[in-house]
């Protein structure tokens, strides 16, 4: 049996990522649009009809205006979002399957799946569990750090890098309105924004995160304790034990995959805490989402081609 699955955006930078996955799977038939009208809203439409899902990798507003076209005409197609615009909209099902218990088949049945955004898959997988679990408090004090392959900010900033234009590193995101917040807010389970500052990097691809809080020795066991119980049955992240991600921790060593691996470190005798995420922003924190998402809401086993 084959899927039908339509990727809007396929000549972009995630779309393009999931493209590349589907078209080596013999159980996918991918419907295209013409080029030409590659940003024709009734071409989509029509492609949105004849798909069983369809996966949007498109800039928040044009995303809202297909979806918005897709309800106008009567187009009942199961959706994915990548973009930011419905990650916190409650007809959405947030695709982190690994959230929590129940999220696996909430998204496996959903008609609209928002996929996370690749910053806050690394926040809300290290923050969720553990405030689920009362090691961290909703109302804890906490920062977020980071940083990203040039290839987390679309076409416009690998043109930027590659034309040699961007002149460096940077830091981003300091006047605290990354549009990450609200969702890792949201399925974080927390009370108050934590401070979160960015930043992206002279290389393409690949990520490293860092939650920063002081939690006491015995909360920092428990906190690695709780993130082994619950990604125990995981397919696709880990905990790992801290020298994994020591001294230096690489960005890149996930790349090409879809999977996050996550540590608890610290100095027990202060209590200051990272915990500390890596992933392929073009895998879990995108693209491999989007195929994990789009295989159980086909009723396929989530890694199928991953
Ligand atoms: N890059 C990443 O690591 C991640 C990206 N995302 C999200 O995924 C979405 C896509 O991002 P990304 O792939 O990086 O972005 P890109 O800019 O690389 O690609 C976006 C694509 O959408 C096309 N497009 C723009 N407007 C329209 C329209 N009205 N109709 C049809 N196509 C349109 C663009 O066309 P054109 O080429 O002509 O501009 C482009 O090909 C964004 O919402 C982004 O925030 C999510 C997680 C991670
Ligand atoms: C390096 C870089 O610029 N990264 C992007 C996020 C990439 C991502 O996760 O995308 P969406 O949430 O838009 O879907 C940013 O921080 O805005």
């Amino acid at each position: 049996m084959t899927h039908k699955v339509f990727i809007d955006g396929d000549v972009g930078t995630t779309g393009l990522q999931i493209r590349e996955r589907l078209e080596r799977r013999a159980d996918i038939q991918l419907i295209r649009v013409d080029p030409s009208l590659r940003k024709d809203v009734n071409a989509r439409v029509a492609a949105f009809a004849e798909a069983d899902v369809g996966i949007l990798c498109l800039p928040d507003p044009a995303a809202e205006e297909i979806v918005a076209a897709c309800d106008a005409q009567g187009v009942s197609a199961r959706i994915i979002d990548a973009s930011t615009a419905h990650r916190i909209h409650p007809a959405w099902t947030f695709g982190l399957p690994e959230l929590a218990p129940g999220q696996r088949e909430a998204v496996a049945s959903a008609a609209r799946v928002s996929n996370p955004g690749c910053w806050s898959t690394s926040a809300i997988a290290l923050l969720r569990p553990l405030v689920d679990a009362g090691v961290i408090a909703a109302d804890a004090d906490i920062a977020i750090s980071g940083v990203s392959g040039y290839s987390g900010g679309g076409k416009s900033m690998i043109e930027e890098f590659e034309a040699g234009t961007a002149q460096g590193s940077f830091l981003y995101g300091a006047t605290q309105s990354h549009k990450h917040l609200p969702e890792i807010v949201a399925y974080g389970r927390l009370s108050k924004p934590p401070v979160f500052v960015p930043s992206v990097g002279q290389y393409a691809q690949g990520m490293a995160v860092a939650v920063q809080l002081t939690l006491s020795p015995k909360e920092q066991a428990r906190a690695a304790e709780a993130l082994r119980d619950h990604y125990a049955a995981s397919a696709f992240i880990a905990i790992v034990e801290a020298e994994a991600h020591q001294p230096r921790v690489n960005p890149q060593a996930l790349n090409g995959t879809n999977r996050l691996e996550l540590s608890v470190q610290g100095n027990p005798q202060t209590g200051a805490t990272a915990l500390i995420a890596v992933l392929d922003n073009l895998g879990k924190g995108a693209s491999g989402a989007a195929v994990q998402n789009l295989n159980l809401m086909l009723g396929l086993d989530e890694t199928t081609g991953l």
